[in-house]
């Protein structure tokens, strides 16, 4: 019966295709189907068609060969499916590394390799990578997403269970091996022994290895020379964001949120965000809840100060002091975090939290506020203690 679903809708699309798509078994899941081809020759042949053609069939298409398919199920795959190459919106500064990631995805091991992506927050690293994952996977290639503290951690723990062999093997056997914040690798020194030797095991094996982080190799800390040097030896590329792709992504994003394209509504999430999808998305799920109206008004002086005094409350500091240019570190952090909640909690714009704080320039509020969202994801105390700040800010404010 399942069977029937995807060729019944072949067959009313190509009468030839439908009698070679008969010798493959089919799975129809929940969100996508899986064929499995009898030999590879056909699998390449199905992967030709299917990519070659407008295809509709409403769930996501995935050809294995019959060889590959309990290979790859031993590997459970954690990646996200609806990060996919085809959501991922292209323009000036993001098009050179979206189409390196592409081939990467379909000739693994055979063009950049390793490749290095790095780029400021939000700018859709994570999404490229699990969509490398995703093409990969598809074409029958086994495939390992992991960010390094995940990495890490289940290195201790083969480490403490006495089989590390096991840990080594399992990352040495993949085809594709995607490793997110690569950044955190800072002061691991056990971690970074273990991730040489596998990256030497891949190497050798002209396997896949992408590698994402906040910043350029050059410039990570704390991770030995030899590591350094292996991520350099590839391709390094760097992912940004230009207005024109922003704007592109914030009118993507406004239909995929089945938000109408009203230019007053894009001017104004392109103006109250900055370099950073993520707060793209943001700004969009909370004008979808809030509504254009209420969102743009500005919020009162009084409302910022309420800010300031609850932040100032917490940390046992004057108000006034968050207000002024000091160099205690409390005090900076204290006023960061201040500027971090106008923006999160009132949807302050940064030229608004820029000014309150007596700076000119917009960038100083983007700067500040991006260093807390930087902690948020690097401390997790940090982190709660932000979620605990966040929630009684709301409580107070009665939002
Ligand atoms: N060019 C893009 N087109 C569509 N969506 C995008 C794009 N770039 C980012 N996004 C979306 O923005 C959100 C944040 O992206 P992602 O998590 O990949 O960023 P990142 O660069 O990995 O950030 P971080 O360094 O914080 O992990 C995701 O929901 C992602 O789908």
């Amino acid at each position: 019966m399942e069977r029937q679903d995807f060729l019944s809708f072949i067959e009313q699309a190509d009468k030839f295709a439908v009698g070679i798509f008969r010798q493959f078994k089919i799975e129809e899941r929940d969100n996508s189907v899986i064929l499995i081809a009898p030999t590879e020759a056909y699998k390449r042949w199905a992967m030709e068609y299917i990519k070659s053609r407008v295809f509709n069939y409403g769930k996501r298409i995935e050809v294995r060969s019959a060889g590959e398919r309990e290979k790859n199920e031993a590997y459970p795959s954690n990646l996200i499916e609806k990060y996919s190459f085809d959501n991922f919106v292209v323009g000036k500064a993001n098009e050179l590394v979206y189409k390196v990631c592409i081939e990467v995805a379909e000739y693994p091991g055979s063009s950049f390799n390793p490749l290095f992506i790095y780029g400021k927050v939000g700018l859709g690293k994570t999404h490229l990578l699990h969509a490398i994952g995703n093409r990969a996977r598809d074409g029958g290639y086994k495939v390992i997403y992991s960010p390094i503290t995940d990495f890490s951690d289940e290195m201790i723990a083969y480490l403490k269970k006495g089989q590390i062999e096991a840990f080594r093997n399992k990352y040495s056997s993949v085809d594709v091996l995607l490793l997110d914040d690569v950044q955190f690798l800072s002061g691991k020194e056990r971690t970074q022994i273990e991730l040489f030797r596998v990256f030497e095991s891949i190497y050798s094996k002209d396997k896949q290895m992408v590698l994402v982080s906040d910043r350029h190799p050059k410039d990570l800390k704390d991770i030995s020379d030899r590591l350094i040097s292996r991520f350099e030896s590839g391709l390094v590329i760097e992912i940004g964001l230009d207005d024109e792709t922003k704007l592109s992504i914030i009118k993507q994003k406004l239909i995929l949120y089945g938000m109408p394209l009203d230019q007053k509504v894009i001017d104004h999430i392109f103006e109250n965000t900055g370099y950073n999808v993520r707060e793209i998305e943001g700004a969009i799920k909370t004008l979808k809840v809030v509504g254009i109206k209420e969102t743009p008004k500005k919020k009162s002086v009084k409302d910022i100060n309420f800010v300031v005094e609850f932040t100032a409350r917490h940390f046992k500091l004057k108000p006034e002091d968050l207000k002024k240019e000091g160099k205690e570190r409390k005090i900076i952090n204290a006023r960061h975090i201040a500027m971090y909640l106008c923006k999160m909690v009132l949807g302050t714009s940064y030229a608004e939290i820029s000014r309150y704080f007596g700076k000119k320039d917009h960038t100083s509020a983007i700067y500040s506020i991006r260093k807390v969202e930087e902690k948020i994801r690097q401390d997790r105390k940090f982190k709660y203690m932000m979620t605990f700040l966040e929630r009684h800010l709301r409580k107070e404010l009665e939002l």
